[in-house]
């Protein structure tokens, strides 16, 4: 099975078209596998790009636990990027059909030369239920206490079609990740668990974000977290709408535009190798 290797930031993926390869029945297993970085290729996901009938291509996005994601922000970027630059769908708008709903990513050139992706993620979803999280109250939930093993988190919750509960914090740097992350993603709140997100605002255009993914871990960055904690910091009125979130493995631009109150992501694409996987 041919794959490439990309990444956004430093949010790694194994790309697989689906459309070309004969792939396995279990693919949450297949992921597992390749996304192993001592057994495996290594990767945060495996994503295929597989056939549509209401787009050019739907994607599939696999967490290295097995588990599917309805979206992944650095990965549509990954994956219109090789659509365009192997001239696969030579449009510069291309439509890519998830889980999450039909994705516009756009490609940006200068002097000819593709310079990063423009992603219409679509409008954040803010009912409790659709996040989905088990919270009483109607309406967003917009610094809510969750108690956590004891401990009390101001959290606002924002699906990007995918959960993410975003936290504000002083520093940063200061937050113990592998700690707080995975009580947070497996907290009974969230029944389809969730991404987590702990920001750091440095003025109102700026903020610092680690994330702890959703059957993923840590990892250098996320594009759907970077949306949903420019949603989180409007909401908190901690930020305007256009934001530059600085992540570990770099910057995400991040607009939400009142006009249609859709989250426009931009951001890097970049190709590292291309393999066969013998696993
Ligand atoms: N682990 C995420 C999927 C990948 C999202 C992230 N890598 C991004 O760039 O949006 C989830 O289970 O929702």
């Amino acid at each position: 099975m041919r794959f490439v290797k990309m990444h956004g930031l430093g949010n790694d993926f194994v790309v697989v078209d689906g459309r070309k390869e004969q792939l396995p029945e279990d693919l949450s297993e297949l992921s597992r596998r390749v996304c192993d970085r001592h057994f495996g290729v290594g990767a945060d996901g495996l994503v295929f790009i597989m056939p549509s009938d209401k787009a050019d291509v739907r994607m599939r996005i696999f967490n290295p636990d097995g588990s599917e994601a309805e979206m992944c922000g650095n990965a549509i970027r990954c994956v219109a990027k090789y659509l365009y630059e192997k001239n696969i769908i030579p449009k510069e708008k291309i439509e890519i059909e998830t889980l999450a709903g039909v994705m516009v990513p756009e490609i940006i050139k200068k002097n000819g030369e593709i310079t990063g992706v423009r992603v219409d993620m679509g409008e954040p979803v803010l009912e409790p239920r659709q996040i989905p999280m088990e919270d009483k109250g109607p309406g967003p939930v917009v610094g809510r206490i969750l108690s956590v093993k004891g401990r009390e988190f101001s959290i606002t919750a924002v699906s990007m079609g995918n959960p993410h509960c975003v936290i504000f914090v002083p520093e940063v740097d200061k937050v113990p990740l592998k700690e707080w992350g995975p009580e947070l993603e497996t907290h009974p709140v969230f029944p389809r668990r969730t991404n987590v997100e702990f920001v750091e605002v440095l003025n109102r255009r700026e903020v610092r974000m680690r994330v702890w993914e959703r059957g993923a871990g840590e990892t250098l960055a996320c594009g759907t977290g970077a949306c949903a904690t420019v949603v989180a910091s409007v909401l908190n009125d901690r930020t305007d709408r256009e934001v530059t979130v600085h992540l570990q493995g770099g910057d995400l631009q991040i607009y939400w535009s009142p006009e249609d109150n859709r989250v426009y992501m931009t951001g890097p694409a970049v190709d590292v190798f291309e393999g066969r996987l013998l696993i």
